[in-house]
């Protein structure tokens, strides 16, 4: 951050003891909040204890409200006592503002200071200091004791800059464990002010929490930002919920951070709007374990869903991962026109029945292969979905057997037809072999068996006749035959969930009770209504649409996966985060066309998010020779520090699992935290052995499941091989480059061409 003042260093002695006196103030604050917090955990205790003395006192409705008041209470402090490391986390300290108007959470609404707050020669006092924190307290006379990140009033801590500091003069980052504040450090947005506090001059303290923040060493989870949240991305996070959020941004510019802080803002800003429920989708499982702390950690948790593309469609999860090939096939616009065939063409599987007979008004009638064809083909006609066609295809039969039972032309008055004809149509209805006739011949299909059927390669050669070639059928057709979904099935399953319809079922029964039958109560019951909770439970189970959908790692999505995205957000709001440099799909036009489909024509905001917080710029800059090969022209986000330590390359010495070891190795001794090592996504297996007995700080990763990741250091194998690997492989090399935030090892292999200094010839200048 631009303009830290450095007033101290942690050697000189005054300076640290300025530093405990500083710690003291707020460690004070703190106890302060704790003790607030107790009181009212007592309140509510001592409310509960006497509503139950009082028995019926009060009407039932403020009697719940007492027992939600002790049981938020309860969570509010086993939240802060065992889940937030660092509960109360920032402070600023402001100007006295332009109108004197405070909001709901007891602070000073104006942004901009008073006239004269700043006086001629430089100085100025503070009028209000406001702590922030992940929630918000208020002391006994509604002051504000720590106001919830997500306030309004919390805004200016994360969006004063030097350039626009608003009222704000100092900007303090708080680190605490538990009850205790271990530190502090300041930022001054006003350098040039001398500000004073209750009289006393503003100390200033430490070299700003951001750097601390970066160069922290990573584990397996993400860690939450709200400490640090920068300017631009507080503008993503606190953008107005209507229409569409776009987010675009290099690697390291924080959008996943980001994505997960919007979900708790919108939750925190209308927690009713979204009780529907926010969808996040995220490109891989590593990434969904790697994200899903970050919520619990802000205070939300339940309304928010995280799942996979992959996962996305219930009781089907995808653990295999296609070909490029395949993916290409199974992915595009072309295989919705296939699944469309194949759904009407599934009726017709070789155990179709070929011939109808059934007996009506003492006659034999038959119907012909033939006619059943001409028959299927009328009720097919038009987009409806097949499953719900089958009353249709009945009524079709029930006309052609009337036809041919020669009844038709009877009875002259119309009343008299008609009522032969129901009769006729009820008889018929109720045969055992009219009913085990059309169960066979117009079976309600599930997308499995669908794609099951298409896993012939003579079918889906029919089906798929001039939209995919030959060898695309056979490779199709290849991997449906595999056990186990890849990610791009469950696109596949997902839309023919919805080509296919579910029929309507009767509504289950409530259990009989046996007593009820034997009194024969149960007839006399009118039938049980839902409750509201099973309600609720129901719909959350079948719920497959979101009132808020955010994508991560947007630039991947398939127009096959648009489309399953698209139907889970119909009447949502939408954040869409993503990187164009970065996509592993190999049509980008398509996906835009299917991601505008899904989105329609609601209004997007747009937002670019320019500072890469993840790599050192010596990282960056290796990554940049290859972001100019993948996308000519395309800019690289700015690396926001800088190690000293250039990327290290090295050759293959006796085999490539030897060397990768060692150079992994390595990089274990000279970093705290995880190291990561990418290969081409067909030497997955192989890494995991290479790296067998070296512990859990390091993996081994295919290149497409980097994405989104990131290690303190990476070995990177074989560029050249992950570049080859399909046709947008120049940019899946970008993604594997950028997920390191302190070393990075290239490792090449034979076919990358390395110069003398081991340069593979793709990062050459
Ligand atoms: N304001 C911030 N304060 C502290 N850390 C930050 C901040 N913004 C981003 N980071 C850190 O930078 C790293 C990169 O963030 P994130 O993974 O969200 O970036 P991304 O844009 O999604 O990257 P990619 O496109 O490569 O997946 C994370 O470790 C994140 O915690």
């Amino acid at each position: 951050m631009a303009a830290q003042a450095q007033q101290e260093t942690a050697l000189d002695p005054a300076q640290d003891s300025v530093r405990d006196r500083e710690i003291g103030v707020e460690q004070e604050h703190l106890d302060r909040v704790y003790h607030r917090l107790e009181e009212k955990i007592h309140e509510a205790e001592f409310l509960m204890r006497d509503a139950a003395q009082r028995g019926q006192v009060g009407t039932p409705g403020a009697l719940a409200e007492r027992d939600a008041q002790v049981f938020r209470a309860g969570v509010h402090l086993s939240r802060l006592n065992n889940e937030f490391e660092d509960f109360l986390f920032g402070r600023i300290d402001l100007l006295p503002g332009k109108d004197g108007k405070k909001g709901p959470d007891g602070a000073y609404t104006a942004v901009e200071p008073a006239e004269g707050a700043v006086r001629p020669d430089n100085t100025a006092d503070i009028a209000e200091t406001l702590h922030i924190g992940r929630i918000g307290v208020l002391d006994e006379d509604y002051a504000p004791l720590v106001i919830d990140w997500r306030a309004p009033a919390a805004a200016p801590f994360y969006r004063s800059t030097p350039v626009d500091p608003g009222r704000v003069v100092r900007r303090r980052v708080i680190r605490s464990k538990g009850r205790r504040v271990l530190g502090v450090e300041d930022d001054l947005m006003r350098p040039e002010l001398k500000a004073f506090l209750d009289g006393h001059e503003l100390p200033v303290i430490g070299d700003g929490a951001l750097m601390a923040a970066l160069g922290q060493a990573r584990s397996h989870t993400m860690r939450d930002i709200v400490a640090s949240i920068q300017a631009e991305q507080d503008l993503v996070i606190r953008a107005p919920a209507a229409s569409v959020t776009y987010v675009e941004g290099g690697p390291g510019t924080g959008k996943t951070a980001v994505a997960l802080h919007r979900a708790a803002y919108l939750l925190y800003q209308d927690r009713r709007r979204y009780a529907g429920g926010i969808l996040i989708v995220s490109p891989t499982p590593l990434l969904v374990a790697y994200t899903e702390g970050v919520l619990p950690s802000l205070g939300e948790e339940g309304q928010v869903a995280i799942r996979a593309i992959g996962s996305l469609v219930d009781g089907a999860e995808a653990t295999l991962y296609d070909a490029p090939s395949v993916a290409r096939a199974k992915g595009s616009y072309r295989m919705l026109k296939v699944l469309r065939k194949a759904a009407r063409g599934a009726l017709e599987l070789n155990d179709s029945p070929q011939r109808l007979r059934v007996v009506a008004f003492g006659r034999r009638l038959e119907l012909q292969a033939e006619e059943l064809e001409r028959i299927r083909r009328t009720a097919l006609g038009g987009t409806a979905p097949v499953n719900l066609l089958r009353p249709r295809a009945r009524k079709l039969l029930l006309d052609a057997l009337w036809e041919r039972s020669g009844a038709a032309g009877r009875h002259a008055d119309p009343e008299l037809a008609a009522e032969l004809r129901s009769s006729f149509d009820e008889d018929i209805s109720s045969e055992d072999d009219f009913i085990a006739f059309l169960d066979a011949w117009w079976p309600e299909l599930s997308p499995r068996a669908v794609l099951a059927a298409m896993a012939d390669e003579r079918r889906l050669g029919r089906w798929a006749r001039r939209i995919l070639n030959p060898g695309e059928v056979r490779k199709v057709a290849r991997s449906l035959k595999r056990d186990g979904l890849t990610v791009h099935d469950i696109a596949m399953l997902d839309e023919l969930q919805s080509i296919l319809g579910t029929p309507a079922r009767p509504r289950k029964r409530r259990e009989l009770d046996p007593l009820d039958q034997l009194t024969g109560l149960e007839e006399l019951m009118p039938v049980r209504e839902e409750s509201q909770r099973e309600r609720a439970e129901r719909l959350a189970q079948e719920r497959i649409e979101y009132a808020h959908v955010i994508v991560d790692e947007a630039q991947d999505l398939t127009p096959m996966q648009w489309r399953m995205v698209g139907r889970r957000g119909r009447h949502a709001t939408w954040t869409i985060v993503g990187d164009p440099a970065q996509s592993s799909w190999s049509d980008p036009d398509e996906a835009a066309e299917a991601r505008d489909e899904a989105l329609g024509t609601r209004p997007r905001r747009r937002f670019r998010l320019t500072v890469n917080y993840r790599n050192p710029a010596e990282i960056a800059e290796l990554a940049s020779k290859v972001l100019a090969l993948a996308m000519p022209g395309s800019e690289s986000p700015s690396a926001v520090r800088s190690t000293g330590v250039e990327p290290r390359f090295t050759v293959l010495r006796e085999s490539l699992g030897q060397t990768v070891r060692e150079e992994a190795a390595r990089l274990l001794d000279r970093v705290d935290g995880t190291v990561g090592v990418v290969v081409a996504m067909n030497r997955r297996e192989e890494a995991r052995r290479w790296l067998a007995g070296l512990g859990d700080r390091v993996v081994a990763l295919g290149s497409l499941e980097a994405k989104g990741l990131e290690y303190d250091a990476t070995v990177v194998v074989s560029p050249a091989e992950i570049a080859d690997e399909s046709p947008a492989g120049l940019r899946v090399l970008y993604v594997a480059l950028t997920r390191a935030t302190q070393q990075l090892t290239i490792v090449s292999g034979e076919r990358d061409e390395p110069n003398a200094a081991g340069v593979p010839d793709l990062l050459r200048d």
